[in-house]
């Protein structure tokens, strides 16, 4: 049988990679995986919560390890971290063994889109939101278009739209 190709969504936080992840998974037959509920499944803990104990530097390594083991599967959508990018191996291991889409969204819609909930660390500080996902954005989408297959925006459509016009670009 021919191998079953993988989608992994890349792009930052707020950009709707779990949620349009999800239909994408549903509208393909594919098993649907988020690097971050893997990382609380594995340690039993919430993002923010291995954040606190072991430093931005300590998620990162799990981040990696998840997805090292996540990329090695096949006939999946990944939803991956927002910074998992950061990494070179990561990058590598993403390109290597899928299709790679960018969800690109405006910094505004990103800041409305995680105001709501608390479980971003990163934007847990007395820095403006607004002001943390541009810092962010100036390191990391670079990376993100190195990587990406395709580019999409996710500000326009709702994510079942969105899901659509990426089966649609993926063309099976
Ligand atoms: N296309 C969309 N239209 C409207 N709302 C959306 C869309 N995509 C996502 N949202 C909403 O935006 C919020 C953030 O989306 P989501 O959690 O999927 O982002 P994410 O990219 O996975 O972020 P993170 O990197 O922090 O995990 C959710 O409440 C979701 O319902
Ligand atoms: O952009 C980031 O660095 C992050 C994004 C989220 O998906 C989580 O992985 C975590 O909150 C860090
Ligand atoms: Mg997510």
């Amino acid at each position: 049988m021919a191998e079953k190709r993988n989608i992994f969504l890349v792009g930052p936080m707020g950009a709707g990679k779990s949620t349009i992840g999800r239909h994408l998974a549903e509208m393909l037959h594919l098993e649907f995986y988020d690097s971050d509920q893997e990382i609380e499944r594995r340690t039993g803990a919430d993002i923010a919560w291995v954040f606190d104990l072991e430093g931005e530097e300590g998620f990162r390594v799990r981040e990696e390890n998840v997805i090292e083991d996540l990329t090695g599967m096949q006939g999946i959508v990944l939803a991956t971290g927002g910074g998992s990018v950061l990494s070179r191996e990561t990058r590598n291991r993403l390109s290597a063994r899928g299709i790679v889409v960018y969800l690109e969204t405006p910094i505004e819609k990103q800041v409305a889109r995680t105001q709501r909930d608390k479980r971003r660390p990163l934007l847990q500080t007395e820095e403006a939101p607004q002001h943390v996902l541009e810092r962010l954005a100036a390191e990391r989408n670079p990376l993100y278009e190195e990587i990406a297959d395709f580019t999409i925006r996710t500000d326009e459509q709702s994510a079942r739209a969105v899901a659509n016009q990426i089966v649609e670009q993926l063309g099976f």
